[in-house]
């Protein structure tokens, strides 16, 4: 049996998972500068939370997963230092803002209203210090791990301490996110009844 001792996932999840809160409403999001914080309002509890193991998504130091979840993007309100925001990719599906001088993305948009998840902001609730957000339910883009550097030779350690958490490993999103996204474009292809 693989051991899963000494692997570590994200600071959110390795010491066991907080359970959302039913009626928990959002709260605020702050990056890590000490002095002039962006500041971020989530007005609404966030949905599809996961670990991800993309080169995308921003993580915090030595953490091998970010943390990421959506929420609408009518609930998403910049309060404070909006002019320290810069995309990171402005070709990317999600246009992630970051703040520029600490680099902790604030939240990750999409501007293309043909997207399947067009509508929905991407954030990292850990930049909260509210309890109750919805938490973390399954490991999406685990190989891609390895696309940062993480030795091949520790993914069936990762994927052991994953399915020990409870976060089921994909190499993708969920079957029910890559459900949605398939249902969406056979939709737009008239293969599906829109
Ligand atoms: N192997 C690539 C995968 C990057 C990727 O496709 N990431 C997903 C998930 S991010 C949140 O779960 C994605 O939808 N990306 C769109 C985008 O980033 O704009 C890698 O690791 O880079
Ligand atoms: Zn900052
Ligand atoms: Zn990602």
């Amino acid at each position: 049996m693989t051991s899963t001792e000494g692997v570590h996932i994200h600071p959110a999840v390795d010491h066991g998972i907080a359970k959302g809160s039913p009626g928990f409403s959002g709260g605020v999001l702050s990056c890590h500068c000490a002095t002039n914080p962006v500041r971020v309002r989530v007005g609404a509890q966030t949905a599809h939370n996961h670990v991800c193991g993309c080169t995308k998504c921003w993580k915090p130091d030595d953490a091998v997963f970010s943390q990421i979840a959506v929420v609408s993007r009518d609930a998403v309100e910049v309060l404070e230092g909006a002019d320290k925001l810069e995309v990171v990719d402005a070709s990317a599906a999600i246009q992630r803002h970051r703040c520029r001088d600490c680099g902790v993305h604030m939240y990750g948009r999409i501007e293309n209203k043909d997207h399947p998840f067009y509508g929905l902001d991407f954030v990292h609730t850990e930049l909260s210090g509210d309890a109750g957000w919805s938490a973390p339910e399954f490991a999406a883009f685990v190989s891609s791990v390895i696309e940062s550097g993480v030795d091949p030779s520790r993914m069936d350690g990762i994927r052991s301490r994953l399915r020990e958490l409870g976060l089921d490993p994909y190499d993708a999103l969920s079957p029910p996110l890559m459900d949605a996204i398939a249902t969406h474009v056979a939709k737009r292809a008239g293969a599906l009844p829109a």
